[in-house]
């Protein structure tokens, strides 16, 4: 299963093999702040979509990253959760960066980064913690346990509701700013810090390929599940030198590689993957969604607006948008709004609002591969999935932007897909996830065009971002 933010999706996939079998889908209530419950009623229409699960043998949760999803003791939600693309949270992470840094902004960068590979954003869960701290005390009082999406629904799935059978895995572990992807332990002095002194329980974390309980009234084994993008990764068998870019709600560049990363920029984050190795990850928060404003500006679908930004010269004639519509996490500017520049009578047309709308989110998931390559990952294959890279445009336009070529693997659900590759591990019991064929490649090739991302970034630089 993948729940992501837009949606909850099923793949059931031949355990030995990894053909797929079955799919469905169901739709996810839109905002950043959700009753978990909703994430069960769409796990149920898509599995149902699917032709049910009477016939499966193990069961693992993809999910989105980070958020907030807080328990009483009862084991009752105590609010609606927190969604990683959440910006309330943004003063907190930036008070959490001083705390640790005794008042020195660049010394708490330094000492997060070192003490669990990643400095403090809204996204996080202990921003998020800090945030309920002190805007809902009552909330931090009552919370007995918090966890992520992917953990909390492995935990409804399972027949075991007990608290004390709460797991997670080392990637969404990595992601909650308060597990060292590095040391493979918890800063519970960093929850506390969080929490104001709170210190309530954390899912243990498990292994890759562990069995963490059975799926409730089957004898079906669960997963520790993921969190989405390493999910993703392990679908695709990333191996290091390859940097997978992800175009969904979120867009993402992040790679597998042997060693955790530690950038005190904060602008690569050093998440753990699937597989017992690292996953240094970049993440925007404006993507697939920047074409869905676009195309719904522009009146048309997303296959006319892809037409039209083919239809544009490259670099649409100086029309150039950087997208920040719901705030932007990288670069970390959660309160920017979008800003166009360039406008004139010639570039005043739908095709070159299409083309500056593709060029603009492409660039700035350029400039997340540039960081992963500054902290000296090895970028030989750039794969593209998400919903977004079936868009022509996003195919044709990605090499150029990315001034490298582009493999496109064939439209599917990656994330459900890297969840089921992890199930099938964990029933086989082997060291080693099982051997699927891969997806067919496409490649995308284009001349470098530079000149496109130097006018975005002088765009980009102009505009203040708050
Ligand atoms: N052909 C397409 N062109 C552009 N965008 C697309 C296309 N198909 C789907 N999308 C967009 O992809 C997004 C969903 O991608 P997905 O990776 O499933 O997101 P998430 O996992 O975050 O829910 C939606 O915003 C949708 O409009
Ligand atoms: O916050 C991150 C990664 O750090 C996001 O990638 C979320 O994990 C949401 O993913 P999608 O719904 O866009 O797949």
């Amino acid at each position: 299963m993948d729940s992501s933010t837009q949606a909850c999706k099923v793949v059931v996939r031949d355990a030995a093999t990894g053909a797929l079998v079955r799919s469905g889908r169901a739709p996810h209530p839109p905002g950043t702040e959700v009753s978990p419950a909703a994430w069960e009623r769409a796990f149920a229409e898509a599995s149902a979509m699917a032709g049910g699960l009477a016939d499966v043998a193990a069961l693992s949760v993809g999910g989105q990253q980070h958020g907030m999803v807080c328990l009483d003791a009862s084991g009752a939600v105590v609010r609606d959760a927190l969604l990683w693309n959440d910006v309330r949270s943004a003063a907190a992470a930036a008070e959490l960066i001083t705390d640790l840094g005794d008042g020195d902004e660049a010394a708490g960068r330094r000492a997060w980064a070192d003490a669990v590979g990643v400095v403090p954003v809204a996204s996080f869960t202990a921003a998020k913690l800090r945030w309920l701290a002190d805007a809902e005390p009552g909330n931090a009082d009552r919370t007995a346990a918090v966890c992520l999406p992917h953990d909390w629904l492995t935990w409804r799935l399972s027949a075991d509701r007990d608290l004390g059978t709460l797991a997670t895995d080392r990637s969404d572990a990595s992601g909650t700013a308060y597990w060292s992807a590095r040391t493979g332990e918890y800063r519970p002095d960093l929850l506390e810090l969080a929490l104001r002194g709170r210190r309530p329980d954390v899912p243990r974390v498990a292994a890759p390929a562990e069995v963490v309980g059975a799926l409730a009234g089957t004898t079906a084994v669960l997963g520790p599940g993921t969190g989405d993008n390493a999910a993703a990764a392990l679908a695709l068998a990333a191996r290091p030198g390859d940097v997978v870019v992800s175009i969904g709600t979120s867009g993402v560049v992040s790679a597998v590689t042997a060693t955790a990363v530690a950038d005190d920029t904060g602008i690569v984050a050093g998440f753990a993957d699937a597989t017992g190795l690292h996953l240094p990850l970049v993440c925007t928060l404006n993507a697939a969604r920047v074409l869905d404003a676009a195309a719904a500006l522009l009146g048309v679908d997303l296959a006319t607006l892809s037409d039209l930004a083919l239809s544009a010269p490259a670099g649409a004639e100086g029309l150039v948008l950087v997208p920040y519509l719901e705030g932007e996490r990288t670069p970390n500017l959660p309160r920017a709004t979008g800003a166009a520049h360039g406008l004139t009578l010639r570039t005043s047309t739908p095709a070159h609002w299409a083309r500056a709308a593709v060029e603009g989110l492409l660039c700035g998931l350029a400039d997340g591969i540039d960081a992963i390559a500054a902290q000296g990952v090895p970028v030989d294959r750039v794969l593209l999935v998400g919903g977004a890279a079936w868009s022509p445009a996003v195919q044709q336009l990605a090499p150029a932007v990315f001034g490298r070529p582009v493999l496109v693997p064939a439209p599917g659900e990656y994330v459900a897909d890297g969840a089921a590759r992890q199930a099938a591990w964990v029933l086989s019991g082997a060291a080693e996830p099982p051997s699927w064929d891969q997806p067919g490649l496409r490649a995308f090739e284009a001349s470098p065009a530079p000149a496109v991302r130097d006018r975005y970034a002088e765009v980009r630089g102009r505009t203040d971002g708050q």
